[in-house]
């Protein structure tokens, strides 16, 4: 067989020949810039692909932070349909998401997101794809964390705002944390081991435009079914959340959120009028059990790694605690204060492993330049928290468990400076979560010892996922009771 290459020039050719040129110079202009400005320095991009290769899979937070060492405090990539600004300086983030946060404040929208859970909104007609081999928190689709900066998204925070400000979590949350933290023990009593393992709604998508119109029997498109699941199980959650809230007296809720809002809207025998308002009350409540407890569990779980990596310090901060509150009674918030090794313990945990570790990308509004470099409207902004936690510009032997850093005369910096995000997107739990964790931590600590399982260095096999919410890898530990009456309960539970 033989083949006709053509080399006339004929109409045809000369047409595409020259609409090619025409993508190529376009794609080539977008990464030059407004003004002869250049763009922040990155990997060069291929023509049409970009930076597609360029794109980590796993380990996001160590390829960015190589990004960081090989181009500096920004690295910008592109990929198609979309610019990606990889920042690795701690004082960049804080000038872009902090000082200029009206610019930074969106969100990209995400196919798997929100196409493939059902919603279509007005606000989201642009489907864009943050990179072509990603990973989303799936699930979060009606939920701040992943909304576009809008009128749902302003109302929501102005609602959390006060709900889980210092002092609603102080007045509203103490004593509910604190039954929580007792209750966790005595589940804890009953079973020596705590063998760990979560559910966690995380798939790696491959963000091809065409994908959402393929039907999901097709191979490959399994994450299409389990989307589909996920939504049901989703609004399953929803529905469960509005049943306790109806069932309620207005009384009887803990939160204030909730409190305030049915009385101002509704009265006691509320109504949820129309699917707007059911959807807003819902997901409330609900980003407490679904968006928010991955990052507080995560936490959790890396400061029972870093206990069973580091006995020397687990062992001085029972002692703090067999100090200050002795065996008769659990901790409480009112021994915070008089904890200062613990509150160090808890800071180095968020340090050491940020949850989130390369935050949640925020999307520019519209053009920037900063420092020379110019940022167009609707680059992805990416602070790559895992970076700052192990930059030696910030910390001391970063890789290294040590609370001692926060206790310094002059402390190392305070990793609440960037673990919890930026800007208007700032994570509203922050103060929350640190309480949380922080009565669990002072319980358990109070209540066991933890050990590697069977003393053998199985935990050590274990490694930090750097992932979008960064965990170690499953491990096997053992509680160890520290009171003799905690003992007892054990056998009785376990008999
Ligand atoms: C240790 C635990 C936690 C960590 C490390 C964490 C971290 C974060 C981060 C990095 C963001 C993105 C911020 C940004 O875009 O700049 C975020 C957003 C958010 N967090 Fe948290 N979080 C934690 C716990 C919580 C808790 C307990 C709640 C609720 C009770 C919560 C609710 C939210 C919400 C609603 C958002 C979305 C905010 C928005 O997009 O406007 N988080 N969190």
């Amino acid at each position: 067989m033989s083949y006709h290459i053509p080399t006339s020039l004929t109409p045809t050719n000369v047409i595409v020949g020259g609409a090619t040129i025409i993508v190529l110079l376009f794609l080539d202009r977008r990464r030059t810039s407004r003004g002869g400005q250049p763009h922040p320095p990155g990997p060069r991009p291929l023509p049409i692909i970009g930076n597609m290769f360029d794109m980590p899979q796993s380990k996001f937070s160590l390829a960015w932070s190589k990004f960081g060492e090989q181009y500096g405090p920004l690295t910008y990539l592109t990929i198609p349909s979309q610019n990606v600004l990889v920042v690795n300086s701690l004082e960049a983030a804080k000038e872009l998401l902090d000082n200029r946060a009206l610019i930074y404040v969106d969100r990209s929208s995400c196919t798997m997101a929100n196409e493939l859970l059902g919603k279509r909104s007005a606000s989201l007609t642009s489907i864009r794809f943050l990179c072509s081999h990603w990973v989303l928190v799936v699930g979060l689709s009606n939920y701040l964390v992943l909304s576009p900066a809008n009128d749902f998204w302003r109302k929501q925070r102005s609602h959390l705002k006060h709900a889980l400000s210092g002092a609603a979590v102080r007045s509203d949350y103490s004593s509910l944390l604190e039954t929580k933290a007792r209750q966790y023990l005595e589940r804890c009593v009953a079973l020596t081991i705590l063998l760990y393992g979560y559910r966690l709604l995380v798939i790696k998508v491959h963000h091809q435009p065409i994908v959402q119109y393929l039907p999901k029997w097709l191979p490959g498109m399994k994450f299409k079914r389990d989307a589909a699941r996920w939504e049901k199980e989703i609004r399953e959650l929803e529905d469960t959340v509005l049943t306790l809230v109806k069932a309620n007296s207005v009384r009887e809720l803990r939160s204030r959120l909730l409190r305030a809002h049915i009385h101002a809207r509704t009265g006691m025998n509320m109504v949820f009028k129309n699917r707007l308002m059911k959807r807003n009350y819902s997901t409330i409540a609900g980003s407490r059990s679904s968006s928010a407890s991955p990052a507080t569990e995560t936490t959790m779980q890396s400061f029972i790694y870093a206990m069973i990596l580091c006995p020397s310090v687990q062992k001085k901060a029972q002692d703090e605690i067999d100090r200050v509150i002795g065996s008769t009674r659990s901790p409480t918030f009112e021994d915070q204060p008089d904890l200062p090794f613990l509150h160090a313990v808890i800071l180095e945990t968020l340090r050491w492993n940020p949850a989130v570790s390369f935050g949640v990308p925020h999307v520019s509004r519209k053009d920037d330049v900063y420092e020379g470099y110019f940022i167009p409207k609707g680059t992805t902004v990416i602070p790559n928290a895992w970076g700052f936690s192990r930059n030696s510009k910030y910390y001391t032997n970063p890789s290294i468990f040590d609370p001692e850093r926060h206790l310094k005369e002059s402390p190392e910096l305070d990793p609440r400076e960037f673990v919890f995000g930026f800007g208007r997107r700032l994570c509203p739990g922050k103060e929350l979560a640190f309480q949380e964790v922080w009565i669990l931590a002072a319980s358990i600590l109070w209540a066991f010892e933890i050990v590697s399982w069977r003393l053998c260095a199985s935990a050590l096999r274990a490694e930090l996922i750097l992932d979008v919410v960064s965990h170690p890898t499953p491990f096997e530990c053992q509680f160890v009771p520290r009171r003799e009456r905690l003992k007892d309960k054990l056998e009785v539970a376990t008999n």
